[in-house]
């Protein structure tokens, strides 16, 4: 598989909500939250998928991981339809992985970081064979920039940016092919965040991972994109390659959203010109 073979395809994707009332007596409203979004993502890319607040862009990815069910649309993985998370085959659950927000709460804070792990492999014992287990803890952690003796510490124990690498490991330990982040660096300090997004860059490249990666930060998206997607209230009103968008974006709500970030009158905009930038 090349990087522009086509591993994910959403088509004509629409979710709605129920929403708030106007009155007491009224029925409810309803919200839209995607509306009719069609998108590739490519093998071993990084697709950006941007928007400000309640664009829909987290609801794309909760139907990606199966954890929302559409109303209508349709998502494939290498031509397989997924449906919900629960209705996936094994190799399906396992091939679509995600990075919270919050590694926070996302992570046990009863268990160690080993067991956090290893409890993937017990849903998916074939990844790692019982008696290989050990082994390939200490390698997932290494594989995000941990040392082994972290596996007997609680989340608790640990800072902001180690949660948020035990987080990237417990998805790693399945050995995805896509990885799914939502706002994966959001919640962390600055300097913290460059290093998470070099070890996402890093492992994208040495895992030949795809990775949508959802965020409304558009100067971590020009640290680490290559091709960007653009949601408004619900629609997708652009996608294009990270250098096209940064520099020539087509749709006027981009040209907004950017001229918001930078001053894009003759600006020089680098767009993920070296993994050095992340730093
Ligand atoms: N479970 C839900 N029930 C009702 N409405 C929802 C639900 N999930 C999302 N919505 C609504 O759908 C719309 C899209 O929300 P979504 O979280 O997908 O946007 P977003 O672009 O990810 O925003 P944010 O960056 O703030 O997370 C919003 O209006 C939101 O309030």
């Amino acid at each position: 598989m090349t990087s522009t073979d086509t591993i994910l395809e959403i088509r004509d994707l629409q979710v709605s909500f129920p929403g708030p009332r106007r009155s007491l007596r009224a029925p409810r409203t309803t919200v839209r939250a995607v509306d009719d979004v069609s998108l590739d993502v490519r093998a071993q890319e990084m697709l950006a998928l941007v928007g400000e607040s309640g664009s829909g862009k987290s609801t794309v990815a909760r139907c990606v991981l199966g954890l929302v069910r559409p109303q209508a649309g349709t998502i494939s993985y290498e031509g397989r339809l997924l449906g919900p998370i629960d209705k996936r085959p094994p190799e399906l659950q396992r091939a679509v992985q995600m990075v919270f927000q919050d590694p926070g709460s996302s992570l046990n804070p009863r268990m160690t970081v080993g067991s956090i792990i290893r409890e993937a492999w017990k849903v998916h014992p074939a990844v790692a064979p019982a008696g290989d287990r050990g082994q390939a803890l200490r390698e997932v952690l290494a594989d995000v920039g941990l040392d082994g003796g972290v596996a007997d510490r609680r989340p608790s124990a640990l800072s902001g940016g180690q949660r948020q690498r035990i987080s990237i490991a417990r998805a790693l330990a399945l050995r995805p092919r896509l990885l799914v982040c939502d706002e994966a660096v959001s919640a962390l300090d600055v300097s913290v965040q460059s290093q998470i997004l070099r070890l996402l860059v890093d492992l994208q490249k040495t895992r030949e991972l795809a990775v949508l990666f959802i965020t409304h930060d558009l100067a971590v998206v020009r640290q680490i994109a290559d091709r960007v997607a653009v949601m408004k209230k619900g629609e997708l009103v652009e996608c294009a390659s990270a250098e096209t968008l940064f520099t020539a974006p087509s749709h006027p709500y981009t040209q907004g959203l950017l001229g918001a970030a930078y001053d894009l009158e003759g600006a020089d905009v680098p767009v993920r010109e070296t993994q050095e930038q992340i730093s």
